[in-house]
Parts: structure tokens; sequence; C-alpha cells
């Protein structure tokens, strides 16, 4: 079973995946391919036997949500890792990876979600070019509390006094925290030292022109048939859109719903965008009485999902009977949306939140689902519309969710508590760019809490509305750090939102990294 169609062709070199569940799973494939080297992404249980027919030059143990001492948590075939083919645990790949081979993997004492420090104690090949202390991402509760004498520790932390180890006589080798992702910064070097030195890799694999071969692959797909697009004004509907601009030309008919859920002027905004950049048929929705009556009196945030989710099917379906012969629904769907919502192949992947674009559909969609972007994350993302030759303003926007203001409105969603969001978006955003911040953050946005708070204003008692502002830096939405703003700024934006927004009179600064926490609050 392959996930991963991008640009994949016979290669000699590859590197097996096999996922635990893990978040990033797709992830340290991307980080692989970076090093062009062919990588796919197989089941945890995959045998020994099915292994050594795809001749890997290396393994990977990803990630996962269970514990390794419970019963039933997935384990992989014990065999592999004597096949003399390297083998990397990756945090639950090593407590998997210890447990197996001669350790013991204990609930931590101290755990360690986001940023840690950790000190390299042995560089050999793994940590080759490391200096004795990096900044590493971790997102464990569980760590190996012991290993037997076969393993060699070669980093500790703090609270993890074995952060990496490796086998004495196998090659096998593991880590606690996280190279994938770019909140380890030196992640992708250690990623490197791996499948050069200890795999052997010579780089030899090219990804192939993704645009082209996608192009290609749509026509094929689509034939002569219809399809409609939904556009948000967002950058992955805008690249899905171009591409299948370029694939089917007129047979695309693009669909805004405004659902009541956008920010201040919005709609017009990506109206005057969309004509200035595409040739295609635009058809507008005007759906606001209809998603905030599906979402009255609703609180709970999958429920707001799954509604939102088939509220957007319903108003494509009605739609889709203006334009005749309709077969096909494109959507702009990244690997995140997939993962997040538990809709990646049958692995055993935790349910985050129900993205309403893959999660929150209903069962019958009347569509035939068209979704090219779907194993991308962002930045490669933004690559490809580059290369598409949309415009850099276009392609920078920060990332605005479809279910929109309604993740932002804790609680229940009114059309009153909906305007104050809007405005107090407004005044984030607008004081992020006049800092000239907004290029350098990947997103931010403000987001209305369900408390009141006690205020005093003009010598009047007031209690009124928290505002929660969150800005947030990541390249690929999977991890995340809040920005530090400079004070300044924070101080500019609060005493606008306090000044402006009728019915806020408190403003909070969101400081929370994903993991632990995720950008929105819903
Ligand atoms: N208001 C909308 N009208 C029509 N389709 C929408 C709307 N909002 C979202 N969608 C569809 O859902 C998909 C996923 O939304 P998502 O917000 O992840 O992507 P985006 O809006 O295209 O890009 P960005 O992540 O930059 O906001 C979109 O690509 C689009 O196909
Ligand atoms: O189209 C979308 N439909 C959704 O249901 C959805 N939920 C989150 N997001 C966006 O995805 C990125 C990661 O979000 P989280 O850290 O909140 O999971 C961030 O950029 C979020 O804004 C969504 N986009
Ligand atoms: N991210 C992970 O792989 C976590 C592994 C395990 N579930 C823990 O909490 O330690
Ligand atoms: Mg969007």
């Amino acid at each position: 079973m392959s996930t991963n169609s991008v640009g994949a062709g016979i290669a000699a070199e590859r590197v097996l995946v096999l996922d635990f569940g893990s978040q990033y799973a797709q992830l340290i494939a991307r980080r692989v391919r970076e090093n062009n080297v062919y990588c796919e992404i197989v089941r945890h249980d995959i045998t020994a036997e099915q292994i050594k027919k795809h001749n890997p030059r290396g393994l990977i143990l990803s990630g996962g949500p269970n514990s390794v001492y419970e019963k039933g948590a997935p384990r992989c075939d014990p065999k592999l890792f004597s096949l003399g083919v390297p083998v990397l645990g990756i945090c639950y790949g090593m407590q998997l990876a210890c447990d197996t081979l001669g350790g013991k993997v204990d609930s931590a004492p101290a755990r360690e979600y986001g940023r840690a420090r950790v000190q390299i104690t042995e560089q050999g090949d793994l940590f080759a070019g490391v200096p004795a202390q990096i900044d590493v991402w971790m997102s464990h509760g569980d760590q190996v509390s012991r290993v037997s004498d076969d393993f060699i520790p070669l980093a500790k932390t703090g609270t993890c006094p074995i952060a990496a180890v490796r086998h004495r006589t196998l090659p096998v080798y593991a880590m606690q925290f996280h190279p994938e992702v770019t909140h380890t910064p030196l992640g992708s070097h250690i990623l490197h030292n791996f499948l050069t030195t200890v795999c052997g890799c010579g780089g030899t694999w090219k990804l192939g022109d993704f645009a082209r071969e996608t192009i290609g692959r749509l026509k094929e797909q689509i034939g002569n048939g219809r399809v409609i697009c939904g556009l948000s004004g967002g950058v992955d509907s805008a690249v899905t859109a171009a591409l299948l601009y370029q694939a089917i030309g007129p047979r695309l008919s693009c669909i805004l719903v405004d659902n009541g859920l956008l920010r201040k002027d919005e709609q017009a905004a990506v109206i005057a965008e969309f004509s200035n950049h595409f040739k295609t048929d635009l058809h507008v929705v005007q759906a606001e009485t209809e998603f905030l009556k599906t979402l009255e009196g609703i609180t709970e945030p999958q429920e707001k999902r799954r509604r939102i989710g088939h509220a957007f099917i319903e108003c494509f379906k009605r739609e889709a009977l203006k334009i005749k012969d309709v077969e096909f629904l494109a959507q702009g769907t990244l690997y995140p949306d997939v993962i997040e919502s538990g809709a990646a192949i049958d692995g055993p992947a935790a349910t985050i939140k129900l993205h309403h674009n893959v999660g929150g559909l209903p069962a019958e969609l009347g569509f035939k689902l068209v979704e090219p972007l779907r194993d991308l994350f962002k930045d490669e993302v933004r690559r490809l519309g580059l290369e598409l030759g949309l415009p850099e303003d276009l392609v920078w926007r920060h990332p605005f969710p479809g279910p929109g203001l309604a993740v932002r409105c804790l609680g229940d969603i009114t059309k009153p508590k909906l305007d104050v969001l809007r405005e107090a978006d407004a005044v984030m955003i607008e004081e992020i760019k006049a800092a000239g911040l907004y290029r350098t953050t990947s997103q931010a946005f403000a987001v209305l809490l369900p408390v009141q708070s006690v205020g005093v204003m003009g010598d009047a008692r007031t209690y009124e509305n928290v505002v929660a502002i969150r800005c947030v830096n990541t390249d690929d939405f999977m991890t995340a750090d809040w920005t530090h703003l400079p004070y300044e700024v924070l101080a500019r934006i609060s005493t606008r939102i306090i000044n402006e927004v009728k019915g806020v009179n408190r403003v909070c600064y969101d400081i929370s990294s994903k993991p632990p926490a995720t950008i929105e609050w819903e």
C-alpha cells in the first residue's frame, strides 16, 4: 500500500516508514524525499518477509498515540530488527524498539510537550556534526526508563535520561524527540545522517515535476466530465483551481460559499482577487442564514465542524444543479486536514479535529472527489502556487479555515457574537500588517471566548467579553510556536480592540505551542 504518489516511480533506493498512528508519518516521508530518497508509508504490522520484497535501504518507525505497555498497542514484526536493514525509531518508535529489544518503557514523571534542550552524549554516525546541546521538539508522556546492555544511550534531557540510543550489534537507532518537525532545527541534518551514513543512500531519486504529472493525472481522472471547485480565497483552493484550469479549461466552475462565517469584507475581496487572476466561471452562494440556522445552539466543536461540512455540500449540490452534468467536486484538501481528521490510510492515528472538508463530510456526497493536493503540506503547495504563476500575496496569505469564525467563536454562535469577532479580527490583522509582520508570521487571528470579565470604563463598571489573540510561526502547520510579538504591537492591538470593538473589555495573548495546543481553539 502506497500513499505517496508524488512523483513516485521505480526507485532503486527506498525507505519505508512504518506508521504507528503518528500525526507526522507523512512529514517523515517528505523529509526523506527532500534527501532525494524515495519513501513510502506502510502499515505498522507489515511482516519482515513483506519488507524484504521492498528491498528498503532503511526503516523508520513513526511515533504514535498509544503506550507500548498497554494491551493492544500497535507493534511491529520483531524480526524486522534482524533483517540487517538500518532502523530508526522515533518517539513511540523508540519506545517500541527498546521494549522489543531489551528496555523498559514507563509513564514519564514529567511529560515533555514542545521545545526541550537535549544533550548529545555520544555523537557517532547519527549525530555527526551536531553540537553537544541542541533544541528539539518533544511530544511524549512515556519514556524509556531503562535499557539493557545491548543499547548505548546517546542523548538525554533534564527529565528524559535516555533521549536517544543505538544498539551495540544491530543497526538500530532511536530517539525520543522528533527530527522530522521544523521545530527541531537540526532534525533534517540528523535524518540526513541516518539516510546517508547509516543507510548508505546516495540520493538519486528526484521529485518529478509535480504540476505536470498532476495535470496529466487530472485529465485522465476527469475525462470529459465537469468539475465544481470550492473556492475560498485561500491558497489551497486557488492552487487546486489553477491545476484544474490547466487540465480541463472551461469545464471547471468555481463556487464561493459565503457562509456568514467569513472575515470582514472577505466576500468582496475574494471576488475581486479571483476576477483578476482566473478566467473561469465563478458562482457565489449566499448561505449565511442556512449556516447560522444549522449551527444554532451547537457548542461542541466536532459537531460544529460536522454540520458545517454537511452545509457546504448542500450548497455545492444546489449550485451544481444550475451547471449541467457536474460529476466531480474539487477541494483544496491538504495532508494535515486528512491526518488530523483521522482519515489517513487504515492506520491507528487519533482524530484531532474533523476538518470540514474531510472528516466533516456526509457519507453520501453525490460527487466524486478531486483532491490533487491531498499528499502535500502547506509550504509545498505554496511552492507549487508560485510555479503555476499565482501572485505572491495570494500564495503567502495566512490560512483561514473553512469553518471560519465558527471555530473561533467558542460556545454557541450568534450573528452579534460573530460581528464582535469580525471587528476584533480585522484590528488584529490590520496591526500585524501595519507592523510589517504579516509575511514573517504564519497565521494571526482573534478568538471570542465564552466568558465575561469585569472591567472599568469611563469610571463605570463593565461586564463584557474577552478576546484572545493568537499569532503563530510554522512552515507546515503540523507543529507551531507562538510568535514573540513585540510588546508595542501587542499593546496597540489590545488598546484598539478594547476601544474600538464594542462589547470587549479584555484581551489576552495565547502563548501555547502546537503541540500540545492546536492552532485553532476548536
Ligand atoms: N467559503 C468557501 N467556499 C467554498 N469552498 C470553501 C470555502 N472554504 C473552504 N472551502 C473549501 O475547503 C477547502 C479547504 O479549506 P482550507 O481553508 O483548508 O483551504 P483554503 O481556504 O483553500 O486555503 P487556506 O488554508 O490558505 O485558507 C478549500 O480548499 C476549498 O475547496
Ligand atoms: O479548511 C480547514 N478546515 C478545517 O476544518 C480546519 N481546521 C483547522 N484548519 C486550519 O488548519 C491548520 C492547522 O490547524 P489546527 O492546528 O487548528 O489543527 C490551521 O491553519 C487551521 O486554520 C482548518 N482548515
Ligand atoms: N509522539 C509519540 O510518539 C508519543 C508516544 C507515546 N504515546 C507517548 O506519549 O510517549
Ligand atoms: Mg481557507
